[in-house]
């Protein structure tokens, strides 16, 4: 559960004189989430939830009451923020901002199967469109600057083998050009504990505390990594696809989002393992609090990292003595587009300096470098001008 600040039934039915929604008969805290402090409220006219925010500013939180009110205009399912008698979505109550919404029906989706995947890619291409004309913007608070700093702040914290994943990874990260892809206001954290289905509907869109701008093709990764993915963290192709090709029949992909799927996969997976290892060594101190369990990204990281090598230009350049392995990469590399990944393994060891040498002097990205046993990998993306 998250509950950082209790609340009192005198102290609730103290803020509930300022909303027509009757006597308070029942409160309960709310176990999931672990960002904000929830309560589900009864009263004698209906069914509530109460928000008491735990970090954010009033100016931000206007921001997400709006943009709540703003995708309700568009007939997407989120809680409707209550007004107050004083006129106001965002009251106060235990010295923190708090909103009372409706609560909405429908249970979290365990096990997705295909159809739920079908409607959350709907859903989401729904709501990137939906925001094409709201004018409030909000940077992300998990965006590429924060994702290399976390990656700094937790690896001393990690064993050796993690350390070196992550240190890997956020080299790759530094080779996405994310400026390139459409941008657009996104949820972020559309988990299936933000999303509630009445039997086959999806009935609730929940939680938009981390909405911001950003690229709108992330959002859909952050999806697909949470909602189509077999129990070791690999990805279900059936349901990806079943997300993906409805998505795509509301706001088809541009060619450079096709292209940088598969890193956006990546960057998605890291960021929910780095927030989770924050929240591990970091825990903020609560009535009751939920840790949600880093090595599930961890896996799930480390699974799109291989399913990324595994779908890459392969080069055979074992046996092959210095400078033949330069040669092969180099003429493999002359028709590729910008931004293919090539695995080279080679059997001579000078080529674990000269390849990278070589890219890097042709504006190629090095991804990777390995060595097992006698073979050594490189791996690289292509730059702009191959
Ligand atoms: N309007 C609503 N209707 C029904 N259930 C709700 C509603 N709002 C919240 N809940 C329930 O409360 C849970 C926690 O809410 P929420 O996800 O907003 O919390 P949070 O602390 O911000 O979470 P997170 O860790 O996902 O950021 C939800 O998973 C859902 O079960
Ligand atoms: N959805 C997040 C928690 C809120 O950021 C996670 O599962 O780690």
């Amino acid at each position: 559960m998250s509950v950082y600040t209790p609340v009192s039934t005198t102290e609730l039915a103290q803020f509930l004189g300022d909303y027509p929604v009757g006597e308070c008969t029942a409160l309960v805290g709310i176990q999931a989430g672990i960002e904000n402090s929830n309560f589900f409220v009864s009263t004698t006219k209906g069914e509530y939830v109460l928000t008491l925010f735990e970090q954010h500013q009033p100016e931000t939180l206007h921001y997400f009451l709006t943009l709540l009110q703003h995708w309700a205009a568009h007939d997407i399912p989120v809680p409707t923020p209550l007004v107050n008698q004083h006129g106001e979505i965002l009251g106060t109550l235990n010295t923190k901002p708090a909103a009372l919404v409706m609560r909405l029906p429908g249970l979290h989706p365990q096990q997705t199967n295909t159809g739920q995947c079908a409607a959350i890619g709907t859903m989401l291409a729904r709501m990137h469109l939906a925001t094409r004309d709201f004018n409030m913007q909000r940077a992300s608070d998990r965006d590429h600057a924060w994702r290399m700093q976390m990656a700094q702040t937790v690896l001393p914290h990690l064993n050796a083998e993690d350390a070196e994943l992550l240190q890997a990874e956020v080299k790759f990260q530094q080779s996405i050009d994310f400026n390139t892809l459409p941008h657009g206001t996104i949820h972020a954290d559309l988990f299936r504990d933000n999303v509630l289905f009445d039997g086959e509907t999806l009935s609730g869109v929940l939680d938009v505390y981390f909405a911001c701008n950003d690229c709108l093709l992330y959002d859909l990764a952050v999806v697909v990594n949470d909602w189509c993915c077999h129990p070791d963290g690999s990805l279900d192709e059936t349901r990806v696809q079943a997300c993906i090709k409805h998505y795509q029949a509301l706001r088809p992909w541009k060619p450079q989002e096709q292209q940088a799927w598969p890193a956006l996969l990546r960057t998605a997976a890291l960021r929910f393992w780095l927030s989770r290892l924050y929240e591990k060594y970091s825990p903020r101190p609560g009535e009751l609090t939920l840790q949600k369990n880093p090595l599930e990204f961890r896996q799930k990281l480390q699974h799109r990292i291989n399913a990324m090598i595994a779908t890459s230009i392969q080069i055979n350049a074992r046996r092959l003595l210095c400078p033949l392995p330069v040669i092969r990469v180099q003429q493999t590399i002359e028709n590729l587009t910008p931004g293919t990944v090539v695995t080279a393994v080679c059997t001579d060891p000078g080529a674990l300096h000269d390849i990278p040498a070589w890219a890097r002097i042709h504006g190629h990205h090095v991804l990777e470098t390995r060595t097992e046993g006698r073979e050594y990998t490189i791996v690289l993306k292509t730059g702009a001008s191959p």
